[in-house]
């Protein structure tokens, strides 16, 4: 068995895929903390041959993690932010600054759909950007939901937005303190994403498919306007790619990937984006 690790700053997600057949055997996620301990927050390691890693946790989290499982595990591999990597070369001017979440996405997002714009709708939401032909052009973060739902301190952290809300609904004037609130985190977020898709795709002139992850990726998809594809394993085809241990991973296939989505029309972006500066 080989056992990914996605350890965000909320949560640490894992799961266990089949060596040989390739299938997803079993998932799971704990809040992410200093101390991981094996069989209860994540599976016994007597069946895992090799872990694979993304973190942006603390360093802390990272060195006790792998310190933990090196002695138990054969294979640890811990991925990095690099200058440039299965075609695509990094846009930060510090390149190993990049949080390797996002680098896991484009890495990904790049060998499904070649240029792409990846959204990871976390703790924070990121917004990356890569050109067919492999050029990682940086991106955007701002606060996610649940961040932005605490920063305004008015006691409704813990109400989430119902993931399968309608958009059209989360969308409309709340008539209570939750709602007014969900639904302007809702508005801000979905705009924000929106908005950068519209204005880099105009900047270089190229329309690009959208693949959505992270924790609310579900629920901003709903107000996601252009065609996309929600890739709850987005950063997992990362490490996938990065290390490939299979043989359909060497192949270049990545679990769970979606269809990828065929982006709008350029003039069509554009028509968008001249309608909402007259707002
Ligand atoms: N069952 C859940 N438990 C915790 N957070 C959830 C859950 N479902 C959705 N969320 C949302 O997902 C976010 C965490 O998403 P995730 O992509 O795991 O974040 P990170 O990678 O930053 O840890 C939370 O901030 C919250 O808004
Ligand atoms: C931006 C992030 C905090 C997002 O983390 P997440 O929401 O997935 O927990 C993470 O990618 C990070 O720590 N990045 C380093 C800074 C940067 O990417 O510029
Ligand atoms: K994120």
């Amino acid at each position: 068995m080989i056992l990914d690790l996605d350890i965000g700053n909320t949560l640490s997600k894992w799961r266990l895929k089949d060596a040989d057949s390739s299938e997803i055997r079993s998932r799971g996620a704990v809040w992410t903390r200093e101390e991981w301990r094996p069989g209860a927050d994540i599976p016994d390691l007597d069946v895992v041959e090799a872990v694979r890693i993304s973190s942006v946790a603390r360093q802390a989290v990272l060195a006790q993690t792998v310190a933990l499982l090196q002695n138990r595990v054969g294979g640890v591999h811990v991925a990095r932010s690099r200058p440039e990597a299965l075609g695509v070369t990094n846009g930060y001017r510090e390149p190993e600054r990049l949080g390797v979440d996002r680098w896991m996405g484009v890495l990904a997002g790049y060998q499904l759909a070649g240029g792409c714009c990846s959204v990871d709708c976390g703790s924070a939401i990121t917004v990356d950007f890569v050109l067919p032909g492999g050029r990682h052009l940086g991106g955007y973060i701002l606060p996610g939901l649940r961040l932005m739902k605490e920063s305004l301190k008015l006691g409704t952290r813990n109400v989430a937005i119902d993931p399968d809300s309608e958009a059209d609904e989360l969308l409309a004037p709340g008539t209570r303190t939750v709602e007014a609130v969900n639904h302007g985190i809702y508005m801000a977020a979905v705009s924000a994403v929106n908005r950068i898709y519209s204005e880099v795709c105009d900047r270089e002139n190229v329309p690009l498919p959208v693949l959505l992850t992270g924790g609310d990726a579900r629920v901003v998809s709903r107000g996601i306007q252009v065609p996309h594809a929600v890739w709850p394993d987005m950063v997992y085809g990362g490490l996938e790619a990065s290390f490939p241990l299979t043989a359909a991973e060497r192949a270049g296939r990545m679990a769970g990937a979606p269809l990828v989505p065929r982006p709008v029309s350029l003039e069509k972006i554009r028509a968008g984006l001249a309608f909402s500066m007259l707002l």
